[in-house]
């Protein structure tokens, strides 16, 4: 099955061709890029003797004749525009960006910028591989959800969904490596201010907070807004969330964790940890893996809840392969048996 992935050349691009590059079933057909005619190597030395592929231009009418599927790894506010471009033509879309996850008067309000179109933000399919099975097998356009707000949701949805917490208090503490800010050169992710310092970002304003609280409004449509606050850590690949909650009865540790061991059972990159045990984000790196680790505190009532990914694997390429296998019938852990790279 033929592929083609635009915005080739960002980080997100280069997970694509790193996890496509040795899949079961689909065949890298053409890489896209604003610049054009150069061989990938070129802008990713890593891949030399690997990958010889040139990058053409954004041709959407040539992808969609050779190509099944199309990954769209742009930009906020290109993707919607590529996604646009695609609309109607015989191809399936899966758009890594924020651009089709939330409606239009909220993605003004928090990305700042001119929604896409809003039919196209109808259709698309939130693809939050594990909860959205059915809706990702019938999809022709996906959004893939966004790095943080998969960690969280991830990690809240057995709670959210049994209703186990008080739905007004929730708090979510983020934190991710440089590698989430895109391969473009800026301030805060230079080595010299990122390396060796712990900076908050956002607080109270993230564009991930509309969307992690509209899903969770899907499951429990008592929850409230959430406190969700990010930083960037001094690591190239990892998020790790760490979310606070009310239990509204007296649950143990063992109570909640067989509810998550439950409801994750039959998923393969969602790992429960043991009792008293938790995961850290090298622990996910180069994997799709989510872990995830919790502990009732019976002097506050509270639940504690830790959640790992790789930001590059499931908070984004690897949720998109995931969705991709699941759009064409395959199944979901084709191609993306990686085992954690570590130490
Ligand atoms: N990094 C992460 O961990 C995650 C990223 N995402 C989302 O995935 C998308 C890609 O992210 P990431 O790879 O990190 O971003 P990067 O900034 O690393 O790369 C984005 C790529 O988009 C291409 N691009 C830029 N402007 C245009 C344009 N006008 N037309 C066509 N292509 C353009 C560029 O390729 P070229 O210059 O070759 O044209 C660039 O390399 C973003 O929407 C991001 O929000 C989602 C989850 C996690
Ligand atoms: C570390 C870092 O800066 N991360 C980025 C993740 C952005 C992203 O993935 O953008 P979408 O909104 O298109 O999902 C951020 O916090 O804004």
């Amino acid at each position: 099955m033929n592929v083609s992935i635009i915005g080739t050349t960002g980080y997100g691009g280069a997970e694509l061709l790193r996890i496509l590059q040795h899949h079961p079933e689909f065949n890298i057909k053409s890489i896209h890029s604003t610049k054009e005619d150069l061989p990938i190597w070129n802008e990713y030395p890593h891949l030399y003797g690997i990958m010889d592929k040139a990058l053409q231009k954004i041709d959407p009418d040539q992808i969609a004749e050779q190509s099944e599927i199309v990954f769209l790894a742009t930009p906020s506010g290109i993707s919607g525009k590529l996604a646009e471009a695609f609309s109607g033509k015989s191809i399936k879309v899966i758009d890594l960006s924020g651009d089709l996850r939330i409606p239009a008067d909220e993605y003004l309000e928090w990305y700042k910028h001119e929604p896409a179109n809003e039919s196209l933000v109808e259709k698309a399919v939130y693809g939050l591989s594990e909860w959205h099975h059915e809706e990702i097998a019938a999809a022709e356009l996906i959004s893939n959800p966004g790095c943080y707000p998969t960690s969280t949701l991830l990690s809240l949805a057995p709670i959210v969904k049994e209703n186990l917490i008080d739905p007004t208090g929730i708090i979510v503490d983020a934190k991710s490596g440089v590698s989430g800010a895109g391969r473009s050169l800026s301030r805060t992710t230079s080595y010299a201010e990122a390396n060796e310092n712990l900076r908050v970002y956002k607080v109270n304003q993230h564009q991930h907070t509309p969307e992690i609280e509209q899903q969770l409004m899907n499951w429990n449509a008592g929850i409230k807004p959430i406190t969700f606050t990010t930083h960037l850590l001094p690591i190239t690949r990892g998020i790790m969330t760490t979310s606070y909650v009310q239990l509204t009865k007296e649950y143990t540790t063992s109570q909640i964790l067989e509810l998550f061991q439950s409801v994750y059972e039959k998923h393969p990159f969602i790992r429960i940890r043991p009792e008293n045990t938790f995961p850290s984000v090298k622990e996910v790196a180069g994997s799709n893996y989510c872990d995830i680790g919790v502990h009732a505190d019976s002097r506050t009532g509270r639940l504690t809840v830790v959640s790992v990914i790789d930001n590059l694997m499931k908070g984004a390429a690897g949720q998109a392969v995931q969705n991709a296998n699941i759009m064409s019938g395959l199944d979901e852990a084709a191609g993306l048996g990686f085992v954690p790279l570590y130490p």
